[in-house]
């Protein structure tokens, strides 16, 4: 009896792109893996490369150097058995505006040979969303729901990889939340799913994530094992003029990193002898008032600023 190995659903090898005459490397040697129903997450800020990265991977985008395959197959060779069997969801909004919701989820139906039955289960809970606006035009819809259905035009063909390149980009908070919980329900149909996102926040939902800047991978892991492999002592720090603390903490020669954090100073000391205390009345002999420090465990963003000096 023969047994078939599936091949891991992404793997990318040295991926690299090249743009325009100055050669701009928007892509440098990216190399990942992602294993068939993982939800991996490429996690960094606008210019760090996840669309070119995206547009490779679904074959839109020849690559400079470097290979990779999805489901097995070379992005390159292989473009069109790829192009059939992965769904694409752009980071703009990538619909026709004039067509309704019925007429764009139809368009997608007739390229895909299929039809809205005989996958409707992976859409319901999305388009059930949709179902009373369907003649509205595509141009109509609010932020939130343009994404509900240009997830579904990408689902209706059941994809065995799913791209979403920043699919919560510029969406209200409650539509961000309620996206996140499709999409692990999702990954539970046996979907793999590579999803960007500039919100560090967002990170934390992924099975793996994998931190970028600047073309570059910093880190690859799990959300929970990158935030363990964060090296230093993390502190929280609040004064009374929080512009007069992020001054003292930037100036003062015992801080070895310090920058706002919402409400928050966070920053780290050259020596692993401090106490809160001890930061406490270095802050006071700084004239700083109502002071409060606390030790905290440092989130993804933390661990971002940590990889990006490191
Ligand atoms: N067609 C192009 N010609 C020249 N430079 C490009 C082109 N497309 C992207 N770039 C540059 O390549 C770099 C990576 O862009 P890319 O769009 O892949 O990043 P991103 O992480 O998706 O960011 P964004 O959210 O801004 O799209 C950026 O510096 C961008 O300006």
């Amino acid at each position: 009896m023969s047994t078939r190995i599936t091949p891991p659903a992404i793997v990318a090898d040295n991926l690299t792109k090249v743009y325009g005459a100055e050669k701009t490397t928007a892509v440098n040697a990216v190399s990942f893996m992602v294993e068939r129903g993982e939800l991996f997450g490429l996690i960094g800020p606008d210019g760090a490369g996840k669309t070119s990265i995206f547009r490779m991977l679904t074959t839109l985008l020849l690559p400079d150097g470097g290979n990779a395959l999805v489901d097995g197959r070379d992005i390159v060779k292989d473009y069109q058995q790829i192009r059939h069997t992965v769904g694409y969801m752009p980071g703009k909004f990538s619909l026709y505006p004039d067509l309704t919701i019925a007429e764009n989820l139809n368009f997608f139906v007739t390229v895909f040979n299929t039809t809205i039955e005989e996958n409707y289960h992976l859409i319901k809970d999305i388009y059930v969303q949709l179902e009373r606006f369907k003649d509205r035009r595509a141009g109509k819809l609010s932020g939130g729901m343009k994404q509900k259905l240009a997830l579904c035009c990408a689902l209706i063909h059941k994809p065995t990889v799913l791209f979403l390149d920043e699919p919560t980009t510029g969406v209200d908070p409650v539509s961000r939340k309620e996206f996140w919980e499709m999409l692990k329900r999702l990954k539970e149909q046996n979907i793999t799913i590579l999803v960007s996102t500039p919100y560090m926040d967002e990170a934390t939902l992924c099975d793996r994530i994998a931190l970028m800047q600047q073309g570059s991978i910093l880190a690859i892991d799990t959300p929970d094992a990158i935030i363990k492999s964060y090296p230093d002592i993390l502190y929280a720090i609040r004064a009374e003029k929080m512009p007069a603390l992020l001054k003292v903490l930037g100036t003062n020669n015992t801080v070895a990193t310090s920058y706002a954090f919402g409400e928050y100073a966070h920053a780290t000391f050259k020596e692993h002898v401090h106490q809160e205390q001890d930061i406490v009345s270095m802050l006071q002999y700084a004239g700083m008032d109502n002071i409060e420090v606390k030790r905290i465990q440092p989130t993804i963003e933390d661990c971002f600023i940590k990889l990006l000096h490191a």
